[in-house]
């Protein structure tokens, strides 16, 4: 065994502050305008050396083959791009719903690629490492470079940008929702015309709104239930494509309130908005 301590590392959600589908590229993925904002809550990654090139992760998510476990593709990706051939045993606290909206694949992801870099001492840059990530899917990258961003294209073009960070509390309306679903439909807008960044932000958060609601709200009852309950106490947005909810607070105590009063059917919890990324805060510790 090797003496190296493990690393214990979190791996935040976002929330889609804002999102615009302003086209369909030819390979039918959709350009997207969103602000990305990570929150201080998320699930935990333990990452401890072997000796041998075995990689391991327990336990085994409910529904998804390790084959397809984000964490373990990002851990092969990164052997493959460096060559290196060094093993690793992973541990995930999973706290995040999983097709949520909330990012938590495409986080576990990120700080699989930054902990072990730094576990087997790659040496590699946060550039280098959203290149690997972004193979894996498209918020991979804003998790790796750890900062809130202006996202464009298909999310990996991000320029960083500093929010406001009230509290919010998020709800898992207790559906899950398809990604490529809700891109399939029909219904959908697709033809937002494209803004600046600078006009997002001076518009602030009474104009920010996600293009995937309407479709989500019609084909997902139990979301628009969410929106509406949230709507009548603060401003409540979607975030990603769903199925998550959140509601804007000022204070962590007007959170508690609303989650003290929240129908017991919903799952939900409070967290702060952060602009730079908690995995971040914790390499630096
Ligand atoms: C739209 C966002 C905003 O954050 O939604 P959430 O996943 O967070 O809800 C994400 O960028 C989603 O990224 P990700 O979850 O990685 O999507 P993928 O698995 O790559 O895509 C699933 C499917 O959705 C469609 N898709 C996805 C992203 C995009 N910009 N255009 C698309 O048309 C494609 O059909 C794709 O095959
Ligand atoms: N480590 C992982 N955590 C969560 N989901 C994962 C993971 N690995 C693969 N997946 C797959 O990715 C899908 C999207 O997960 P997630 O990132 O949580 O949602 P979203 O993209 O809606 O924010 C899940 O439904 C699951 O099938």
């Amino acid at each position: 065994m090797s003496d190296l301590p493990p690393l214990v590392l979190p791996a935040p959600a976002k929330l889609n502050r804002m999102l615009h589908i302003t086209g369909r590229r030819a390979d039918g993925y959709h350009e997207l305008q969103t602000l990305f904002q990570f929150l201080d809550h998320g699930d935990t990654l333990t990452l401890a050396p072997r000796d041998d090139a075995e990689l391991s992760l327990t336990p085994a998510l409910e529904g998804v083959a390790d084959a397809d476990n984000l964490i373990l593709r990002a851990a092969r990706r990164l052997r493959e791009a460096t060559g290196c051939r060094r093993g690793a045993d992973l541990h995930l606290l999973k706290r995040l719903p999983m097709g949520g909206g909330l990012g938590g694949g495409s986080s576990d992801a990120a700080t699989a690629l930054i902990g072990l870099n730094r576990l087997w001492g790659l040496g590699l840059s946060l550039e280098a490492l959203a290149a690997v990530g972004l193979a894996l899917g498209a918020d991979v990258p804003v998790f790796v470079h750890g900062h809130a961003a202006w996202a464009e294209g298909v999310g990996e073009r991000l320029t960083p940008v500093d929010l406001d960070t009230p509290w919010f509390v998020v709800v898992h309306p207790g559906v899950a929702v398809s990604t490529p679903a809700v891109f399939q439909a029909p219904q959908l807008t697709r033809d937002t015309a494209p803004i600046t960044m600078a006009r997002a932000l001076q518009g602030g958060t009474a104009s920010w709104r996600n293009d995937c609601e309407a479709t989500v709200r019609e084909r997902y009852p139990e979301v628009a239930s969410a929106l509406d309950w949230l709507s009548d106490r603060a401003p409540a947005m979607l975030t990603g494509t769903g199925a998550c909810v959140f509601a804007r607070l000022e204070h962590e105590t007007d959170a508690e309130a609303l989650l003290a009063e929240m129908p017991k059917r919903w799952q939900a919890f409070k967290a702060r908005g952060c602009n730079r990324s908690p995995l971040h805060d914790a390499l630096d510790r």
